[in-house]
């Protein structure tokens, strides 16, 4: 057992630390800020609690101290080139990521990449066990570390450990895929507090807890921050919920309002020639994200003549992801072919229709474009919540805009006044970009109001609350359980 006299009394654990280290061409490195979600959700969390994060620091073999980052505590964890192509690139996200987003491209079973994720699980374990005080509160994030709740648990019985999943838990009939199904949901049982962005994905968890690892759970549906499910494991009651996750959304309210953000619109609008309407899609260049089926929806718009590419662009900002895994790679190619082909066809020289950026950029310069869209596009194929949808309506002050959101995202159980489409038909999808693009500016109004009452009610700080808040109350408000 690690010497727990000393530590953390509160350990975030996720595969990824906040900040990557990034190395310059003249062999000097730096930290920047890590791509997706979950890090944009945890950051200001982790800051208020003072506490540590355990995570590996974005590139193969840096061996680093612990150390304190722009006042967070950072423990990192090594992986060598082998694991990040077999546990990182391999097992995460060619195995689990496209098994938990409904098998968009097949997932690859693979014992190597299997083995790999346990010894990085197990890893992960001993680095948390090693930075958390006696008694302290331990919360796991994502898909990567699904093992961890439970080989935590073995290592130090006094932690109280809670886990949460950012992407989607998939139906049971694709999760009975796996061929280390009971390991996994074994895993995540070691801990006290399991959440989800949905309901659903508690109530298939429950399910797969009753079938493969052969508890006694609750039968009853589970709600929204509510109505907590669980699973007795021996002496232990599991509990399990849904969270649905959010963004700090005062804080964008704040910073979108700003002058210098408001300039930056109007100087985007004008670099971008003035056009009558600009559409704008900001995600990680990943298929899940659906960027391919925008561009196809926006393609056959333009050849209907059901929008003026004159008047009508569409800016497309994709940060790099997960670049070395194949199915990252073919997409690419692909979605570039979509922009030259739209270009090509629609485009004028100097003018094209589909501006598209393959890079990261700056947080103040993406609010000022939120602030600049007349319409956000958000069209994944499946996405766990999707935070892009709700830093557009944050950033929404001025009631203008108007957000096109697929129906397969957990955000769209919250947005219910986006213009809402079924991404897998593309009229759906077409439609829905009409509607944006010619709403009434009253009706667009009394949308963009609703959605943004919602979202600065439920800010990032209320949804950690909601999950720490349940991990520390002891076990009486969950359903009673049955085999
Ligand atoms: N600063 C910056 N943030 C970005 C960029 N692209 C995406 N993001 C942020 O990355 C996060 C993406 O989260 P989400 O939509 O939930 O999708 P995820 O990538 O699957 O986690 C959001 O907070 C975005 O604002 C970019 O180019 N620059
Ligand atoms: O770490 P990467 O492999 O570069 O990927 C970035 C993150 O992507 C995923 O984000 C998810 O979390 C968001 C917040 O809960 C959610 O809104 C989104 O729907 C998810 O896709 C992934 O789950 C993270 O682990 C990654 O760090």
């Amino acid at each position: 057992m690690a010497d727990a006299s000393k530590g953390s009394d509160f350990v975030v654990v996720a595969n990824r630390l906040p900040v990557d280290m990034e190395t310059s061409a003249d062999g000097s490195t730096r930290w920047k800020r890590s791509p997706g979600g979950l890090v944009t959700a945890l950051e200001p969390i982790l800051r208020a609690n003072k506490g540590a994060w355990v995570g590996w620091p974005g590139v193969p073999d840096v061996e680093v101290e612990p150390f304190v980052e722009d006042e967070l505590e950072l423990c990192p964890v090594t992986l060598s080139e082998r694991e990040v192509a077999d546990y990182y690139e391999g097992f995460s996200n060619a195995t689990l990521w496209p098994l938990y987003h409904d098998v968009i491209v097949k997932p690859v079973y693979d014992r190597a990449w299997w083995n790999a994720y346990v010894e990085v699980n197990r890893r992960f374990a001993e680095t948390t066990s090693a930075a958390a005080a006696e008694g302290a509160t331990v919360w796991i994030q994502d898909y990567q570390l699904q093992l961890v709740p439970k080989m935590l648990r073995m290592l130090r019985p006094d932690l109280t450990i809670g886990f949460f999943l950012h992407i989607p838990f998939p139906p049971v009939e694709l999760f009975m895929q796996m061929p280390w199904r009971t390991e996994i949901v074994e895993g995540l049982l070691g801990a006290d507090l399991i959440g989800f962005h949905l309901p659903g994905g508690a109530q298939n968890f429950l399910y797969l807890a009753r079938r493969l690892a052969g508890q006694v759970t609750s039968r009853g549906s589970v709600g929204i921050r509510s109505r907590l499910g669980s699973v007795q494991v021996g002496f232990r009651t599991v509990r399990v919920g849904a969270f649905p996750i959010s963004i700090d959304s005062g804080d964008l309210d704040v910073k979108s309002r700003s002058k210098a953000v408001r300039d930056r619109a109007k100087e985007i609008r004008k670099e971008l020639g003035n056009p009558k309407r600009i559409m704008l899609g900001v995600d990680r260049l990943d298929y899940t994200k659906g960027i391919d089926v925008r561009l196809n929806a926006f393609r056959e718009l333009l050849e209907e003549d059901r929008v003026d590419p004159a008047q009508n662009i569409i800016v497309q900002l994709a940060t790099p992801s997960r670049e070395r895994v194949e199915s990252y790679k073919a997409m690419r190619g692909e979605i570039e072919q979509q922009v030259g082909r739209i270009n090509g066809e629609y485009g004028q020289v100097g003018h094209p229709v589909v501006h598209y950026l393959h890079r990261p950029i700056p947080r103040d310069d993406l609010i000022a474009y939120f602030v600049a869209a007349d319409v956000m596009l958000v069209t994944p194929l499946r996405d766990g919540m999707n935070l892009v949808a709700k830093e557009y309506v944050a950033s929404r002050s001025d009631l203008g805009g108007a957000l096109v959101l697929s129906e397969f995202t957990g955000a769209a159980a919250e947005l219910r006044q986006a213009y809402l489409c079924n991404p897998h038909d593309l009229d759906s999808v077409k439609d829905a970009i009409i509607s944006a693009l010619e709403q009434p500016a009253e009706e667009g109004r009394r949308h963009m109001r609703a959605m943004r009452r919602q979202v600065l009610a439920h800010d990032v700080d209320r949804w950690a609350r909601a999950f720490l808040n349940a991990l520390s109350d002891p076990p009486q408000d969950s359903q009673a359980t049955s085999r």
